[in-house]
C-alpha cells in the first residue's frame, strides 16, 4: 500500500457518555461520506470526560457498549477504526487502564495499547492531574501489522518520552498515531514541538487527536489535532473547536526522506545507551 488516507475526528466529549458514543458513531459516518478514509482515529477518553473521578464510572471491560459500538461500525462501514482511548476495566477488581482498541475493517480486534507513562503533574497555579491516582500504567509497546503497514500507538504524556518512539521505529512503525488531550497550559507550549519532533526524530507519520474544547469541562483540552509528515510538516491541524483531520499519507515520500536525509543509518547506536538493543 502506497498511500493511506487518515482521518482523525476531533469530537466534543460530553458527561454524558450514550452522547458520547452517539457523537462518535456521527462523526464517523459523516467523516466517511466525505473522505472515504482507510483509517479512522478517535480522541483520548471519547467516551467520558477527562477527568480522574469519571473513570471509573465510565469504564468498561472489552465487550462493553463502548466496544461493541465502534467495532459494530468498523464492520458496518468497512473501515479500520483506532477507537482512541477508553478508561479498560482490567483483571484485576479495582484496575482501569487507558486503553485504545483497534478493530479492522471487518470488526476483527487487531491489538490493544494501554497507556504506558500516566500523566502525572503539578504546575503550582496551572494545572495538576494525577491519573496514577485512578489508573493503571500499560507494559506493553504496541506496533500493530496492519494491511496499511506497521502502526505504532501511544496515548497523550507518552508522547513525551522518545526512547518509546524510537522502539516503535525499530519495531517498523511508520505512522504513529497518538489520541491525546493535553490542556491550555502544556498544550501551547509543548504540543506542537512534541508531535513534530517525534515525527522528526524519527521520520515516520505523526497523526495526533484530540477532543474538541468543551468550555463547561473541568479539564479544557487543547485540540489542535494533528498530521505530521517525517520531514516534521504539518500537514493538517485544526483548532480547539469540533472538525475533521484529514491527510492521504504517502509512503513513497516517507522513504524519499529517509534516503536525503539518512539519520537513521548514521545513528552511532553503540554509543548510546537509551534504545533497546
Ligand atoms: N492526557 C494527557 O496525558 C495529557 C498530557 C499533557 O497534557 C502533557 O502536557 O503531557
Amino acid at each position: 500500500m502506497k498511500t493511506v488516507k487518515v482521518l482523525g475526528c476531533q469530537m466534543m466529549v460530553e458527561e454524558d457518555k450514550k452522547m458520547n458514543l452517539e457523537k462518535a458513531e456521527e462523526m464517523i459516518a459523516r467523516g466517511i461520506r466525505k473522505y472515504q478514509p482507510d483509517i479512522i482515529i478517535l480522541p483520548e477518553m471519547f467516551n467520558t470526560p477527562y477527568d480522574n473521578s469519571y473513570f471509573p464510572e465510565f469504564s468498561e471491560a472489552y465487550g462493553g457498549d463502548t466496544t461493541l459500538k465502534i467495532q459494530k461500525l468498523a464492520k458496518e462501514q468497512g473501515v479500520m477504526i483506532i477507537a482512541g482511548s477508553i478508561p479498560e476495566q482490567g483483571e484485576g477488581e479495582k484496575e482501569i487502564y487507558n486503553t485504545t482498541y483497534v478493530f479492522g475493517s471487518k470488526g476483527e480486534l487487531l491489538g490493544k495499547h494501554r497507556k504506558i507513562h500516566l500523566f502525572d503533574i503539578d504546575i503550582p497555579g496551572k494545572i495538576t492531574f494525577k491519573e496514577s491516582d485512578v489508573l493503571s500504567p500499560g507494559e506493553e509497546i504496541t506496533v500493530l501489522d496492519t494491511k496499511f503497514g506497521k502502526i505504532g500507538i501511544a496515548i497523550c504524556y507518552d508522547v513525551r518520552f522518545p526512547e518509546l518512539f524510537q522502539i516503535m521505529e525499530k519495531e517498523g512503525a511508520r505512522l504513529v498515531v497518538i489520541p491525546g488531550a493535553f490542556n491550555t497550559t502544556t498544550g501551547p507550549a509543548h504540543w506542537e514541538l512534541l508531535m513534530r519532533s517525534r515525527a522528526l526524530d524519527n521520520q515516520v507519520y505523526v497523526a495526533a487527536v484530540s477532543p474538541a474544547r468543551n468550555s463547561k469541562a473541568s479539564y479544557q483540552a487543547y485540540g489542535h489535532s494533528m498530521i505530521v509528515d517525517p520531514w516534521g510538516r504539518i500537514l493538517d491541524e485544526l483548532e480547539e473547536k469540533e472538525g475533521f483531520l484529514y491527510r492521504e499519507l504517502d509512503i513513497d515520500y516517507l522513504h524519499q526522506v529517509r534516503g536525503e536525509l539518512p539519520t537513521r543509518k548514521n545513528r552511532r547506536v553503540s554509543l548510546y545507551d537509551t534504545i533497546k538493543k
